[in-house]
């Protein structure tokens, strides 16, 4: 709980990335993340970030890492959602999930569709594990805002169903869409 008596949200942020992950260029992307956390939540919230390589076995066990252990309420991932044989994030996070929420994948292409064509080859996914809510983004640094901006909306109401902490938006920035209590 923080000094305000809100529980403490804690959101894990997965680079996979084998150049970032060897240090060949800087990781761009997890602090891309980070940065738009900060930006749009107004609730406290502490990010738990990785850098890994494009290693499915390797990502599905960060990904139940940081679900189980790290007690995550909201994972996001970005790199390895294309049709490149080393891809396979989307395969790792369905390798963890019980549930799959292709809806998270279709906006998010439908909206870079519309600045970018090769949206088109992006797999990105989510689903969830336990209480945890795993998106995947692409690895493309700019991909981060659009493809959240397409999403964040539902996120919140999301951890509210699996029981996790109150998130709230600063609303000049994102409004958070819940659904009137009746
Ligand atoms: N975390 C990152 N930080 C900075 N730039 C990145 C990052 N991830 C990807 N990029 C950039 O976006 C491009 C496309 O990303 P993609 O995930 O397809 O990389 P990749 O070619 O599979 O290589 P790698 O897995 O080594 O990052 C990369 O070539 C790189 O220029
Ligand atoms: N919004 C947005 N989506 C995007 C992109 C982008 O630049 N912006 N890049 C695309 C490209 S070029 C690829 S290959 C796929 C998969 O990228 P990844 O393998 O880095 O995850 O995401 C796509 N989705």
């Amino acid at each position: 709980m923080s000094a305000a008596g809100e529980s403490l949200a804690r959101i894990g942020v997965v680079t996979v990335s084998d150049r970032a992950s060897r240090g060949e260029y800087a990781d761009l992307g997890g602090p891309a993340i980070a940065e738009y956390l900060k930006e749009v939540l107004s609730s406290p919230f502490e990010v738990i970030a990785r850098v890994i390589p494009d290693e499915r076995a390797g990502i599905a066990a960060t990904l139940a890492d940081l679900a189980d252990r790290e007690r995550c309420c909201l994972i996001v991932t970005t790199g390895g959602t294309g049709p490149a044989v080393r891809d396979v994030t989307p395969e790792a996070t369905a390798d963890v999930c019980s549930k799959m929420l292709p809806g998270f994948g279709e906006q998010m292409r439908a909206v870079s569709l519309t600045k970018v064509a090769t949206a088109i080859l992006s797999r990105q996914t989510a689903g969830i594990r336990g209480q945890s809510l795993i998106v995947n983004l692409p690895g493309q640094p700019r991909a981060i805002r659009e493809c959240l901006d397409a999403v964040f909306p539902a996120i919140p109401y999301c951890i509210d169903l699996l029981e996790g902490p109150f998130l709230t938006t600063d609303e000049s920035r994102l409004v958070a869409f819940r659904p009137k209590k009746k």
